[in-house]
């Protein structure tokens, strides 16, 4: 049989989330169907109708201590001046805590209160309120009772009363069954080989876990080819046997992007395309009774739409209400522009300086996996909305506990891998410390500082004149503000080649000569400041460069770009041409050092960060990278107002 051609389709009527949400829901059959499972199995799952006890707990009348049983009216005269004896089994029992408490007896003394006399004999000089250290049948569940309503969701303590109450199988909401299709003819598995073009299938996997979490039942299916024929047959099985079918990718517009096409024709299609950014080419449509969502191959719209549409269906399924995020209201530390039109989703860092939450946003791209990975929250912007200015308030949903973020050390400036290694040292002795860094450069560090929207800024600025780092920036820019320059540590700059030197490239000079490809670093960066100075002391110009208008955010993007061009050349730290196996020309040693506000360092946590600065273990760690020489217990130098 011939494939049928499909067009490719440049489509997209953005529909507002919400009305796409609820769209989906008229046309949504909710299957809930009951399953009886073990109730020591049962943790998460939800009750389908309400559990009522199977036996009582105590099943019988049960001593609270250990001691002994007797009948509380014949201890009634009991007296410090005048002590009654009683005689084992016809007055008296022992009894340990759990035992059951013999009829006729009604009351338990503790053994510490009993005078033993002889084996057969004892003392007592208090009376005995009937039925005190008794636990009487049904103390803690009654027989018949209700223990949990219907909706009702399973935690390790209610498995605790299901079995004391012999109460061993429950009739739980059956998982809705949600079949996930990852497609594209690039996609790989992670552990084969991959070559340039091809991409590694991880969001199918992804999924599986968000919906296990959520409470449904993933299934992954294979990797299935962008070939309609296998797309229609997979997605039409898929359909018979689940509730619920994610196929991702193939979402948008490109010339393989099928999807579209083929749930039209075996079902139906109510959406394709959605106002907000990520996120845009969900298609949600219908083949038989069964909902099919198509969700867009970037990692971050994928799991941003899996969350708007797959979870509401599961929620439904099991009858519980969705998980909201807790809302903090945070001052944004940088101008954030939203989409006209459509919401937008940003994912966003928030630390806590100065007692204020400031939050920054992280990469936009919907292909940074890594800006979800380190969230600590996400400013939803409205469509109505063009976004934010720098220093105005907003309100966004957190991704971490709020105490984490309180205990955080916010990092800004230029990026070094020691910092890294630090932040992991410092969780090793300090759990609940962490080091949030964003890489801005050193300059935006220091005004980082000056906005006291950090508590650290690693910099590595050199003053073109005197040839001397950091010092006079900090005192063109934050002589208002009483800070601590820390000499931290000394780096190797240099030039960063493919290996083997193809083009011969000494010095500045022959980078304009041969034609090199230089590979930037963005304004205010050290790395940047140096090549201007290289270039202007060689009397070259920015124009001679090429490249010199693309930048890079870190010396490993600028490394991972040399590696990839043998035309390449970058300037940057060794540790970054070490982890890229480049060839490498020592320029400069480069100071890098940490400024903090004086409050900060002077700060239980500045001390801890100081600490471990200095401790050997972390001597050793860096050590371990090459290129580096901390400094030991250097002086602080104070800078700026003083008192
Ligand atoms: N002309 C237009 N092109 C694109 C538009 C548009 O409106 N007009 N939208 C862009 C947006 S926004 C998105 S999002 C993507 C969606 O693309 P598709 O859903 O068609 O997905 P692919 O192109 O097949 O893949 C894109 C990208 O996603 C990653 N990916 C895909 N599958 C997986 C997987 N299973 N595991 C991990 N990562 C995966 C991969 O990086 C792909 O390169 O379209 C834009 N284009
Ligand atoms: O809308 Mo796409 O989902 O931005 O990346």
């Amino acid at each position: 049989m011939m494939a049928k051609e499909y067009k490719r389709k440049v489509y997209l009527q953005d529909k507002p989330r919400l009305e796409a949400k609820q769209q989906m829901f008229t046309h949504f059959n909710s299957k809930r169907e009951i399953e009886w499972v073990d109730s020591s199995d049962s943790l998460g799952r939800v009750l389908a109708k309400p559990v009522f006890a199977n036996s009582s707990m105590p099943h019988y009348h049960a001593s609270a201590m250990d001691g002994v049983a007797v009948i509380a009216e014949e201890t009634f005269s009991a007296h410090e001046h005048r002590p009654i004896q009683l005689k084992k089994d016809l007055e008296f029992a022992y009894v340990d805590t759990g035992n059951e408490v013999p009829s006729p007896f009604d009351a338990v003394i503790m053994i510490e209160q009993v005078n033993e006399i002889s084996e057969d004999i004892i003392e007592i000089i208090e009376p005995a309120v009937p039925w005190q250290h008794i636990r009487p049948i049904g103390e803690d569940i009654v027989q018949e009772e209700m223990l949990f309503p219907q909706g009702h969701i399973i935690r390790p303590v209610d498995i605790g009363a299901l079995l004391a109450s012999r109460t061993v199988r429950i009739p739980v909401v059956k998982k809705p069954v949600v079949t996930i299709i990852p497609t594209g003819n690039e996609l790989v598995s992670p552990t084969d080989t991959i070559s340039t073009g091809q991409l590694i299938e991880f969001n199918g996997t992804v999924f599986a876990n968000y919906i296990h979490e959520w409470g449904g039942e993933p299934q992954l299916h294979p990797i299935v080819k962008d070939e309609p024929s296998s797309i229609k047959t997979t997605l039409l099985e898929a359909a018979k046997h689940a509730d619920i079918v994610v196929i991702n990718a193939g979402s948008s517009a490109g010339s393989k992007d099928y999807t579209v096409h083929i749930i039209a024709e075996l079902g139906e299609v109510f959406t394709h395309g959605v106002a907000t950014r990520p996120g845009k080419p969900v298609i949600i449509g219908k083949i038989e009774d069964t909902i099919i969502i198509g969700v867009p191959g970037y990692p971050v719209s994928a799991y941003l739409a899996l969350e708007w549409f797959v979870r509401p269906l599961i929620c439904e399924v099991l009858q519980v209400s969705e998980p909201v995020r807790q809302k903090l209201q945070v001052k944004l530390g940088r101008r954030i522009v939203g989409t006209m039109g459509a919401e937008d989703f940003i994912r966003m860092n928030i630390g806590y300086v100065n007692g204020e939450y400031i939050a920054n946003p992280l990469p936009r791209a919907a292909g940074v996996t890594m800006s979800l990975v380190r969230a600590d929250g996400m400013l939803v912007i409205p469509p109505t909305s063009l976004g934010y200015e720098q220093g105005e308030y907003a309100e966004i949903e957190l991704y971490k506990p709020l105490e984490a973020i309180k205990e955080s050390i916010v990092f800004i400036g230029s990026h070094d891998l020691t910092i890294d290694l630090l932040s992991s040292q410092m969780k090793a002795v300090n759990r609940n410390t962490s080091i949030m860094s964003s890489h801005v450069g050193s300059l935006a560090g220091i005004m980082a500082i000056k906005k006291g929207e950090a508590h650290v800024a690693g910099i590595h600025l050199l003053d073109p004149e005197t040839h001397e780092y950091n010092e006079s920036y900090i005192e063109r820019f934050l002589a208002d503000k009483e800070v601590v320059l820390y000499p931290f540590l000394k780096r190797k700059q240099g030039w960063l080649l493919p290996k083997g030197n193809p083009l011969d490239i000494q010095n500045v000079e022959d980078i304009v000569e041969k034609q090199a490809h230089f590979v930037n670093r963005q304004k205010g960066a050290g790395t940047r400041i140096l090549f201007d100075m290289l270039l202007r002391e060689a009397g070259l110009s920015t124009e001679e460069i090429i490249g010199y208008g693309r930048e890079m955010f870190s010396h490993l993007s600028v490394a991972a770009e040399v590696k990839g061009n043998q035309h390449a050349v970058g300037l940057g730290i060794y540790p970054a041409a070490k982890a890229m196996g480049l060839d490498f020309i020592p320029v400069a040693d480069e100071h890098y050092d940490l400024l903090m506000t004086r409050a900060f360092f002077e700060s239980q946590q500045g001390k801890d960060l100081i600490n471990v600065i200095q401790s050997e273990a972390f001597f050793e760690k860096v050590a371990g990278i090459g290129g580096y020489l901390l400094e030991k217990n250097p002086n602080p130098i104070y800078l700026g107002m003083r008192e």
